[in-house]
């Protein structure tokens, strides 16, 4: 099969990362992830499901998506590599980062201090910002959880696997976020309610992060994250902020305009509280 030639995308050649002696690391919505060696270095290759790959129009969606990923740097982004010349199957190329996920870190470790949930916080924000200031269009996550943001070594959070989910949306023909059930636990009310949508999607699932990582964990554990998400769409609920444990700038100011139902009025991941206001690049597929 090979790459498509109208889609550049740094290819990294099979003989170079040794499969068979692969560790598998995790299970996404597309596929496993291993950790590999590629040329001496600890890399992570994600593996795309071949019912997801085989489909013509939705490898070309994908490559596309990875050819953008491949142009981007930022310490608080992981770093693509490339994609593996593979006859059989897609797989692409991450830095691999030792520590896993924020959702693995909350599991460990509950609540956070709050030194360390701003420290965190920042890492998000400033991988998101970056996102979001991509010209000549805002790269919208879609599918920011605790699942999608990683931990290196020296404990910076780095941001992952934007653009993807929409892929997935895709290939429903309609629109669905990621098949994970983790993904309706952070999704925005205007895209469950299948609006619009723009920039403050992320916005609105970066302030439940952030109060997952004061809290301990995601409320409303006992439903379903499409209960969840549902009553986030229709019935305006929202997380309960009147926690001791959460400190008060935040339980003043940020969290509820980031949770605010109409999406112009949530205020921008941005230090300088500009609103992040309608996006028309952002609109829905
Ligand atoms: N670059 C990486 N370095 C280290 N571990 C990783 C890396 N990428 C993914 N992982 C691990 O593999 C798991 C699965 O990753 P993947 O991104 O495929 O799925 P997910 O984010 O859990 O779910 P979804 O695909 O539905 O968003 C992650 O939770 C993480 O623990």
């Amino acid at each position: 099969m090979g790459l498509d030639s109208q889609t550049p995308c740094y290819e990294i050649d099979s003989s170079e990362v040794d499969m068979e002696e692969s560790k598998l690391i995790g299970e996404g919505a597309y596929g496993e992830v291993y950790l590999v060696k590629w040329r001496g270095t600890e890399v992570a290759a994600k593996t795309i499901r071949s019912s997801i790959s085989s489909i013509e129009i939705v490898k070309k969606a994908f490559l596309k998506e990875l050819a953008l990923w491949q142009k981007l740097r930022h310490p608080n982004i992981v770093q693509f590599l490339g994609v593996l010349k593979n006859p059989d199957r897609l797989i692409f190329i991450t830095e691999y980062l030792r520590n896993g996920s924020l959702y693995d870190i909350l599991r460990k470790k509950g609540r956070l201090d709050q030194q360390t949930a701003v420290a965190y916080a920042l890492d998000i924000a400033r991988g998101m910002n970056y996102l979001h200031q991509h010209k000549p269009h805002a790269i919208i996550h879609r599918d920011l959880t605790p699942r999608n943001v990683l931990q290196d070594e020296a404990g910076h959070l780095k941001v992952t696997d934007f653009g993807l989910s929409k892929i997935s949306q895709k290939r429903d023909n309609g629109y669905k976020m990621t098949g994970g059930t983790g993904s309706y636990r952070y999704m925005a009310p205007e895209v469950y309610r299948r609006e619009s949508y723009g920039k403050s999607i992320d916005v609105f699932s970066f302030a439940l992060i952030v109060h997952e990582m004061f809290q301990g964990g995601p409320s409303n554990n006992a439903e379903t994250g499409e209960q969840v998400a549902d009553k986030r769409a229709y019935e305006d609920s929202r997380p309960s902020l009147s926690s001791y444990i959460y400190p008060d700038p935040i339980k003043m100011q940020a969290s509820p305009r980031m949770l605010a139902q109409e999406p112009r009025l949530q205020t921008d991941i941005r230090r300088n509280n500009r609103t992040a206001g309608d996006d028309p690049t952002g609109s829905a597929i």
